[in-house]
Protein backbone atom coordinates (compact mmCIF):
# COMPACT_ATOMS: atom_id res chain seq x y z
CA UNK A 1 0.00 0.00 0.00
CA UNK A 2 1.36 2.98 -0.97
CA UNK A 3 2.01 5.24 2.56
CA UNK A 4 0.22 8.30 2.89
CA UNK A 5 0.99 12.01 3.16
CA UNK A 6 1.51 13.44 6.91
CA UNK A 7 -1.12 15.41 6.12
CA UNK A 8 -3.48 13.34 5.08
CA UNK A 9 -6.20 11.85 7.80
CA UNK A 10 -8.28 9.66 5.52
CA UNK A 11 -8.12 8.42 1.98
CA UNK A 12 -9.76 6.13 -0.06
CA UNK A 13 -8.47 3.60 -2.69
CA UNK A 14 -11.08 2.38 -5.57
CA UNK A 15 -14.48 2.04 -2.98
CA UNK A 16 -17.66 0.90 -3.95
CA UNK A 17 -20.11 1.49 -0.71
CA UNK A 18 -23.10 -0.39 -0.48
CA UNK A 19 -25.21 -3.03 0.86
CA UNK A 20 -24.49 -6.71 1.16
CA UNK A 21 -27.96 -9.44 1.60
CA UNK A 22 -27.20 -12.64 1.33
CA UNK A 23 -25.40 -13.40 -1.61
CA UNK A 24 -26.56 -9.76 -3.29
CA UNK A 25 -25.12 -6.76 -3.59
CA UNK A 26 -26.86 -3.70 -3.18
CA UNK A 27 -24.54 -0.81 -4.88
CA UNK A 28 -24.69 2.42 -3.76
CA UNK A 29 -21.78 4.12 -5.38
CA UNK A 30 -18.53 2.78 -7.04
CA UNK A 31 -14.60 3.92 -7.73
CA UNK A 32 -14.71 6.48 -5.10
CA UNK A 33 -11.40 7.77 -4.26
CA UNK A 34 -10.31 10.75 -2.29
CA UNK A 35 -8.00 12.10 0.02
CA UNK A 36 -8.94 14.65 3.17
CA UNK A 37 -6.33 16.32 4.94
CA UNK A 38 -5.78 17.95 8.55
CA UNK A 39 -7.81 21.19 8.68
CA UNK A 40 -9.65 20.52 5.90
CA UNK A 41 -13.71 21.24 5.99
CA UNK A 42 -15.64 18.89 3.15
CA UNK A 43 -19.43 18.37 2.66
CA UNK A 44 -21.07 15.39 1.27
CA UNK A 45 -23.84 16.42 -1.10
CA UNK A 46 -26.35 14.58 -3.19
CA UNK A 47 -30.43 14.14 -3.55
CA UNK A 48 -32.06 11.95 -1.21
CA UNK A 49 -30.91 8.48 -1.29
CA UNK A 50 -27.83 8.90 -3.34
CA UNK A 51 -25.58 7.49 -0.56
CA UNK A 52 -24.02 10.18 1.71
CA UNK A 53 -24.74 8.46 5.23
CA UNK A 54 -23.26 5.12 3.49
CA UNK A 55 -20.71 6.44 2.15
CA UNK A 56 -20.07 8.24 5.60
CA UNK A 57 -20.77 4.97 7.59
CA UNK A 58 -18.34 3.10 5.80
CA UNK A 59 -15.21 5.62 6.22
CA UNK A 60 -16.44 5.45 9.75
CA UNK A 61 -15.97 1.31 9.81
CA UNK A 62 -19.84 1.08 10.53
CA UNK A 63 -20.30 -0.20 7.28
CA UNK A 64 -17.82 -2.53 5.54
CA UNK A 65 -16.96 -1.93 2.02
CA UNK A 66 -17.97 -3.74 -0.78
CA UNK A 67 -14.40 -3.19 -2.48
CA UNK A 68 -11.60 -1.43 -2.03
CA UNK A 69 -9.80 0.15 0.74
CA UNK A 70 -10.68 3.19 3.24
CA UNK A 71 -7.41 4.04 5.07
CA UNK A 72 -6.81 6.09 8.13
CA UNK A 73 -3.31 6.29 9.81
CA UNK A 74 -1.38 4.19 7.08
CA UNK A 75 -3.99 1.17 7.96
CA UNK A 76 -6.85 -0.43 6.73
CA UNK A 77 -10.01 0.48 8.09
CA UNK A 78 -10.92 -3.58 8.27
CA UNK A 79 -7.39 -4.00 10.22
CA UNK A 80 -7.61 -1.10 13.17
CA UNK A 81 -9.45 -2.37 16.28
CA UNK A 82 -12.77 -0.28 17.19
CA UNK A 83 -10.59 1.38 20.48
CA UNK A 84 -7.89 2.49 18.12
CA UNK A 85 -10.57 3.47 15.85
CA UNK A 86 -12.59 5.65 18.72
CA UNK A 87 -9.04 7.49 18.84
CA UNK A 88 -8.83 8.70 15.36
CA UNK A 89 -12.88 9.01 14.43
CA UNK A 90 -15.61 11.01 16.25
CA UNK A 91 -18.92 10.62 14.76
CA UNK A 92 -21.70 12.83 14.91
CA UNK A 93 -25.38 11.37 14.55
CA UNK A 94 -28.29 13.93 15.29
CA UNK A 95 -30.72 11.25 15.67
CA UNK A 96 -28.87 8.98 17.95
CA UNK A 97 -30.88 7.78 20.88
CA UNK A 98 -28.78 9.48 23.57
CA UNK A 99 -29.62 10.18 26.87
CA UNK A 100 -31.51 13.48 27.02
CA UNK A 101 -31.49 12.90 30.53
CA UNK A 102 -27.84 13.82 30.56
CA UNK A 103 -26.71 17.39 31.69
CA UNK A 104 -24.75 19.40 29.00
CA UNK A 105 -21.30 18.47 30.96
CA UNK A 106 -21.80 14.89 31.35
CA UNK A 107 -22.92 14.35 27.53
CA UNK A 108 -19.50 16.19 26.44
CA UNK A 109 -17.74 14.07 29.33
CA UNK A 110 -19.01 11.10 27.39
CA UNK A 111 -16.43 12.07 24.57
CA UNK A 112 -13.38 11.02 26.63
CA UNK A 113 -14.80 7.43 26.85
CA UNK A 114 -12.13 5.89 24.45
CA UNK A 115 -9.25 7.16 26.78
CA UNK A 116 -10.56 6.72 30.11
CA UNK A 117 -10.65 3.22 32.29
CA UNK A 118 -13.18 0.39 32.93
CA UNK A 119 -14.69 2.20 35.85
CA UNK A 120 -14.86 5.52 33.47
CA UNK A 121 -12.94 7.80 35.97
CA UNK A 122 -11.90 10.92 34.35
CA UNK A 123 -8.43 12.28 35.08
CA UNK A 124 -7.31 15.97 35.09
CA UNK A 125 -6.51 15.96 31.69
CA UNK A 126 -9.56 14.37 30.56
CA UNK A 127 -11.47 17.42 32.54
CA UNK A 128 -9.19 20.10 30.65
CA UNK A 129 -10.54 18.76 27.65
CA UNK A 130 -13.78 18.53 28.28
CA UNK A 131 -13.76 22.02 29.47
CA UNK A 132 -11.81 23.21 26.18
CA UNK A 133 -14.29 21.49 24.11
CA UNK A 134 -17.51 23.22 25.73
CA UNK A 135 -15.27 26.55 25.52
CA UNK A 136 -14.50 25.89 21.89
CA UNK A 137 -17.96 25.82 21.09
CA UNK A 138 -19.03 28.61 23.56
CA UNK A 139 -21.60 26.89 25.42
CA UNK A 140 -20.39 27.80 28.98
CA UNK A 141 -23.79 29.24 30.12
CA UNK A 142 -25.40 25.84 29.58
CA UNK A 143 -22.64 23.90 30.54
CA UNK A 144 -24.92 22.59 33.88
CA UNK A 145 -28.58 22.12 32.04
CA UNK A 146 -30.45 19.09 30.99
CA UNK A 147 -30.11 18.16 27.85
CA UNK A 148 -33.89 17.73 27.01
CA UNK A 149 -34.49 21.28 27.69
CA UNK A 150 -32.18 22.48 24.86
CA UNK A 151 -32.97 24.11 21.72
CA UNK A 152 -32.07 22.08 18.80
CA UNK A 153 -29.44 24.37 18.09
CA UNK A 154 -27.86 24.00 21.32
CA UNK A 155 -27.93 20.55 20.91
CA UNK A 156 -26.11 20.44 18.26
CA UNK A 157 -23.33 22.62 19.24
CA UNK A 158 -23.33 20.03 22.74
CA UNK A 159 -23.00 16.92 20.22
CA UNK A 160 -20.14 18.81 18.75
CA UNK A 161 -18.72 19.71 21.80
CA UNK A 162 -18.52 15.97 22.42
CA UNK A 163 -17.24 15.08 19.49
CA UNK A 164 -14.18 17.77 19.80
CA UNK A 165 -13.59 16.23 23.24
CA UNK A 166 -13.07 12.53 21.98
CA UNK A 167 -10.17 14.50 20.35
CA UNK A 168 -9.73 12.43 16.96
CA UNK A 169 -8.11 13.86 13.81
CA UNK A 170 -11.34 13.47 11.87
CA UNK A 171 -15.21 14.26 13.06
CA UNK A 172 -17.82 13.06 10.93
CA UNK A 173 -21.31 14.32 11.31
CA UNK A 174 -24.37 13.16 9.54
CA UNK A 175 -26.69 16.49 8.23
CA UNK A 176 -25.85 18.58 11.74
CA UNK A 177 -28.07 21.12 10.51
CA UNK A 178 -31.35 19.04 10.15
CA UNK A 179 -34.32 20.85 12.46
CA UNK A 180 -31.91 24.35 12.73
CA UNK A 181 -33.08 27.56 11.25
CA UNK A 182 -31.47 29.15 8.30
CA UNK A 183 -29.40 31.13 11.08
CA UNK A 184 -27.90 28.10 12.91
CA UNK A 185 -28.05 26.22 9.64
CA UNK A 186 -25.42 29.13 8.85
CA UNK A 187 -24.09 29.51 12.51
CA UNK A 188 -23.33 25.69 12.74
CA UNK A 189 -21.38 25.39 9.88
CA UNK A 190 -19.61 28.58 10.05
CA UNK A 191 -18.84 27.03 13.54
CA UNK A 192 -17.44 23.59 11.81
CA UNK A 193 -15.41 25.77 9.35
CA UNK A 194 -13.67 27.93 12.00
CA UNK A 195 -12.81 24.49 13.88
CA UNK A 196 -11.55 22.96 11.27
CA UNK A 197 -8.74 25.72 11.11
CA UNK A 198 -8.46 26.78 14.69
CA UNK A 199 -7.63 22.95 15.64
CA UNK A 200 -6.56 21.47 12.64
CA UNK A 201 -8.78 18.68 12.78
CA UNK A 202 -10.31 17.37 9.51
CA UNK A 203 -14.12 17.96 9.24
CA UNK A 204 -16.23 15.99 6.87
CA UNK A 205 -20.59 16.23 6.73
CA UNK A 206 -22.98 15.03 4.84
CA UNK A 207 -25.33 18.43 4.41
CA UNK A 208 -28.37 19.12 2.01
CA UNK A 209 -27.51 23.09 2.32
CA UNK A 210 -25.71 22.81 -1.04
CA UNK A 211 -25.68 26.84 -1.01
CA UNK A 212 -23.99 27.05 2.37
CA UNK A 213 -21.31 24.27 1.33
CA UNK A 214 -20.23 26.15 -1.55
CA UNK A 215 -19.33 29.20 0.59
CA UNK A 216 -18.01 27.68 3.18
CA UNK A 217 -16.16 24.24 2.69
CA UNK A 218 -12.86 23.86 1.27
CA UNK A 219 -13.73 20.78 -0.47
CA UNK A 220 -17.05 19.12 -1.89
CA UNK A 221 -18.10 15.15 -2.23
CA UNK A 222 -21.23 14.84 -5.04
CA UNK A 223 -22.25 11.71 -5.12
CA UNK A 224 -25.01 10.95 -8.21
CA UNK A 225 -25.96 8.14 -10.31
CA UNK A 226 -23.40 6.21 -8.28
CA UNK A 227 -20.50 7.88 -8.89
CA UNK A 228 -19.01 10.71 -7.19
CA UNK A 229 -17.29 13.99 -7.80
CA UNK A 230 -14.28 15.64 -5.71
CA UNK A 231 -12.78 19.22 -5.55
CA UNK A 232 -13.11 22.46 -4.47
CA UNK A 233 -16.05 24.49 -5.15
CA UNK A 234 -14.26 26.11 -7.45
CA UNK A 235 -13.18 23.18 -9.49
CA UNK A 236 -16.88 21.34 -9.46
CA UNK A 237 -18.49 24.46 -10.71
CA UNK A 238 -15.89 25.24 -13.21
CA UNK A 239 -16.80 21.45 -14.13
CA UNK A 240 -20.07 21.69 -14.18
CA UNK A 241 -20.90 19.63 -11.53
CA UNK A 242 -23.93 21.19 -10.09
CA UNK A 243 -25.40 21.57 -13.47
CA UNK A 244 -27.33 18.57 -13.58
CA UNK A 245 -27.54 17.58 -9.86
CA UNK A 246 -31.30 17.88 -9.52
CA UNK A 247 -33.78 16.15 -11.74
CA UNK A 248 -36.07 17.95 -13.48
CA UNK A 249 -36.22 21.73 -14.75
CA UNK A 250 -37.42 23.28 -11.23
CA UNK A 251 -33.84 24.35 -10.28
CA UNK A 252 -31.31 25.21 -11.88
CA UNK A 253 -27.52 25.87 -10.72
CA UNK A 254 -26.52 29.86 -11.28
CA UNK A 255 -22.76 30.19 -12.00
CA UNK A 256 -22.37 33.90 -11.63
CA UNK A 257 -23.91 33.47 -7.49
CA UNK A 258 -22.99 29.91 -7.54
CA UNK A 259 -26.20 29.21 -6.00
CA UNK A 260 -28.93 27.36 -6.94
CA UNK A 261 -32.17 29.50 -7.96
CA UNK A 262 -35.86 28.44 -8.46
CA UNK A 263 -36.51 28.61 -12.52
CA UNK A 264 -39.07 31.59 -13.22
N1 LIG B 1 -29.24 -0.47 6.05
C1 LIG B 1 -29.51 -0.46 4.74
N2 LIG B 1 -29.68 -1.62 4.07
C2 LIG B 1 -29.93 -1.62 2.73
N3 LIG B 1 -30.03 -0.50 1.99
C3 LIG B 1 -29.88 0.68 2.61
C4 LIG B 1 -29.61 0.76 4.02
N4 LIG B 1 -29.51 2.08 4.35
C5 LIG B 1 -29.70 2.77 3.20
N5 LIG B 1 -29.93 1.94 2.17
C6 LIG B 1 -30.16 2.34 0.76
O1 LIG B 1 -28.93 2.91 0.26
C7 LIG B 1 -29.22 4.01 -0.61
C8 LIG B 1 -28.48 5.25 -0.09
O2 LIG B 1 -29.05 5.62 1.15
P1 LIG B 1 -28.40 6.74 2.10
O3 LIG B 1 -29.15 6.76 3.37
O4 LIG B 1 -26.93 6.51 2.14
O5 LIG B 1 -28.68 8.06 1.23
P2 LIG B 1 -28.56 9.59 1.66
O6 LIG B 1 -27.89 10.29 0.50
O7 LIG B 1 -27.92 9.72 2.98
O8 LIG B 1 -30.10 10.02 1.70
P3 LIG B 1 -30.87 11.18 2.51
O9 LIG B 1 -30.44 12.48 1.92
O10 LIG B 1 -32.32 10.89 2.19
O11 LIG B 1 -30.54 11.03 3.97
C9 LIG B 1 -30.74 4.16 -0.65
O12 LIG B 1 -31.21 3.53 -1.79
C10 LIG B 1 -31.20 3.44 0.61
O13 LIG B 1 -32.48 2.87 0.43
Amino acid sequence: MNSTNSHTVIKTKDLSIGYRKKNLVDLVALEINLEIKKGELVAVLGINGAGKSTLLKTLSGITKPIKGEVVIKDKKIQNTDPSELARSISLVLTEQALSRNLSVIELVALGRQPYTNWIGRLTNTDLKKIMYAIQLVNIEDIRDKKCHELSDGQFQKVLIARALAQDTPLIILDEPTTHLDLFHKAYVLKLLQKLSKDTNKAILFATHEINLALQLCDKLIIIKDKKTLYGTPAELIKSGAFNNLFPGNLIRFDNDSASFKIKQ
